[in-house]
């Protein structure tokens, strides 16, 4: 494929990291090309971002019993046909088994919305504001069987302010999603970022990465809440 990596990418909703992704694989220079978005929810909307870039979309919808197992098998048929060697959960919101995981180790990463292992699963940012933590952020990984606890392979940080809502904090975090995914998904294709055990290595120099220097956001962006 032209140099290229396949890429599948699995969604669960609104694609936005899907999409940066797409955006990020136009690059002439990008080492991955997206061939497969594939969605266990028929009412993705990200489905619709994918089909209107031109690329292939698969819904393997199964729900209530055995629908994980079912889903699973789908899922990795689907792909293997695709030829994809590289699969992106974004926003994909459904626990894989430990049989999914091992199908597609080492080759399965995932964006979360939190500085892991700081607040893994679900409302991340409701539980970073709880926290009252002044720094929060997102974490690329390896997907393990365990939810949220592979090696983590890019991270980025923003600040938090008390005038904070979930959803302010959550736009603010997705901003940096979109730049952070596409870097991590350049090392993992291009074998800068290997896997020593279960920690990551990325072989050169990060801080000249441009990227990886996600100017942090100062507090004077963060807008007043309370103002609306
Ligand atoms: N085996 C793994 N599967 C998944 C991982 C992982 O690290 N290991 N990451 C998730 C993504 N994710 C967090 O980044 C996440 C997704 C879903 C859930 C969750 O609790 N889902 C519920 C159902 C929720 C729903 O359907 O809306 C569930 O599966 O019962 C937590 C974290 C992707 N999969
Ligand atoms: N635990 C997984 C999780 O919470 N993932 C998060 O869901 C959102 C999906 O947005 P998107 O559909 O627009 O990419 C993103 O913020 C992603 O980090």
């Amino acid at each position: 494929m032209n140099g290229r990596v396949p890429v599948a990418i699995m969604i669960s909703g609104r694609g936005s990291n899907m999409a940066a992704l797409v955006e990020a694989s136009r690059a002439p220079d990008f080492p991955a090309e997206i061939v497969l978005v594939l969605s266990n929810r028929p009412d993705a909307k990200g489905l619709e971002t994918a089909s209107a870039a031109g690329i292939a979309t698969e819904v393997i919808d199964y729900r209530g019993k055995g629908s994980r197992k079912a889903f699973e098998e789908g899922a990795s048929s689907a792909i293997e046909r695709s030829g994809a060697e590289i699969i992106c959960l974004a926003g994909f919101m459904r626990l894989l088994s430990p049989g999914f995981v091992e199908r597609w180790h080492d080759r399965l990463i995932n964006i979360h919305p939190s500085l892991l292992p700081a607040f893994p699963g679900l409302n991340t940012h409701e539980r970073a504001l709880e926290a009252g933590v002044k720094i929060t952020g997102c974490t690329v990984h390896f997907v393990r069987a365990e939810m949220d606890n592979g090696p983590i392979i890019v991270q980025a940080a923003v600040p938090v302010s008390h005038k904070d809502t979930a959803e302010t904090l959550a736009k603010r975090v997705l901003a940096v999603e979109h730049r952070v995914y596409p870097l991590a998904l350049r090392l993992v294709a291009t074998g800068r970022a290997r896997l020593v055990g279960d920690r990551v290595f990325i072989d050169e120099d990060v801080t000249d990465l441009p990227a990886l220097a996600v100017p942090p956001v100062s507090l004077r962006e963060v807008p007043d809440a309370a103002a609306g």
